[in-house]
């Protein structure tokens, strides 16, 4: 089957060194990845040049079989993503908030914005000014608008923050239903490994800006060795026991 997304041998170099270093990741439909990596590891880089935002310096990347260098707007109508802030307009109700992220999708049913409002639990505050909101609603009506269109791959930097228990255990149960009955692909770039183990079905470890570690989560762990084990080993080349110990 096609991969839902095919990242080959991408490098990107910003100004005073490599950032990005030959990253080849392939993703198949209805798989759940978690992009984990210590702060400055290349992440958000990664997760920037994948929707287009910036160019990588040599690679290249299909989704779903289309390169985004050459039809940028097919290969992306598929796909939704939510990288840094997603800011809403603070003066205006989620309702109108989605109204206005709707326009760009014509062929949205009726009904929709009001689906998602329910998806994300802001059906009873979708009147009130976004003004009023807080971190954790604002993260979920911005998880919304990347609901509105169905699409089929989802990428998500840092969709916790702001989170607080209840509002992860419920992003967790939406990625592991969406991926189950809708064939929804998740990417998503976290540093909560522990929130995300339970969801994903797949990880992808890198540290200094190159891939150390990728595959299926089954594989990864198992036998008392946990993600965050793998993680630690990945990262630094003990676990958290060891480390315990050594401390
Ligand atoms: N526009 C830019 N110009 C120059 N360097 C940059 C730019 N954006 C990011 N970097 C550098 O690239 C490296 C990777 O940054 P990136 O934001 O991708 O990391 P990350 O893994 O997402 O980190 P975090 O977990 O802290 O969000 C960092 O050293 C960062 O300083």
């Amino acid at each position: 089957m096609e991969p839902v997304m095919e990242v080959r041998q991408v490098v990107k170099r910003y100004p005073g060194g490599r950032v990005i270093a030959n990253m080849s990741i392939r993703v198949g439909k209805g798989e759940v990845w978690g992009l984990f990596g210590p702060n400055g590891a290349g992440k958000t880089t990664l997760l920037k040049i994948l929707t287009g935002l910036i160019h990588a310096d040599s690679g290249t990347v299909k989704l779903f079989g289309i390169d985004i260098q050459d039809h940028y707007a097919s290969a992306m109508s598929r796909v939704s993503c939510l990288i840094e802030t997603a800011d809403a307009y603070e003066y205006m109700s989620a309702e109108r908030n989605l109204k206005l992220a709707a326009r760009y999708y014509p062929d949205l049913p009726k009904g929709r914005i009001d689906e998602v409002l329910e998806l994300v639990g802001l059906s009873n505050e979708k009147r009130k000014k976004v003004s009023g909101y807080s971190l954790g609603m604002k993260q979920r009506l911005a998880i919304a608008a990347a609901l509105l269109a169905r699409p089929e791959l989802i990428i998500l930097d840092e969709p916790t923050n702001g989170l607080d228990i209840d509002g992860i255990l419920w992003l967790r149960g939406l990625i592991a239903r969406l991926s189950r009955e809708e064939g929804t692909t998740f990417l998503i770039s976290s540093h909560g490994i522990q929130e995300m183990e339970q969801v994903c079905t797949h990880a992808c470890i890198i540290g200094g800006g190159e891939l150390i570690s990728q595959g299926r989560i089954t594989d990864l762990v198992g036998g008392g060795i946990t993600l965050e084990d793998a993680y630690l080993y990945a990262i630094h080349g003990q676990a958290k026991g060891a480390a315990r110990i050594h401390a």
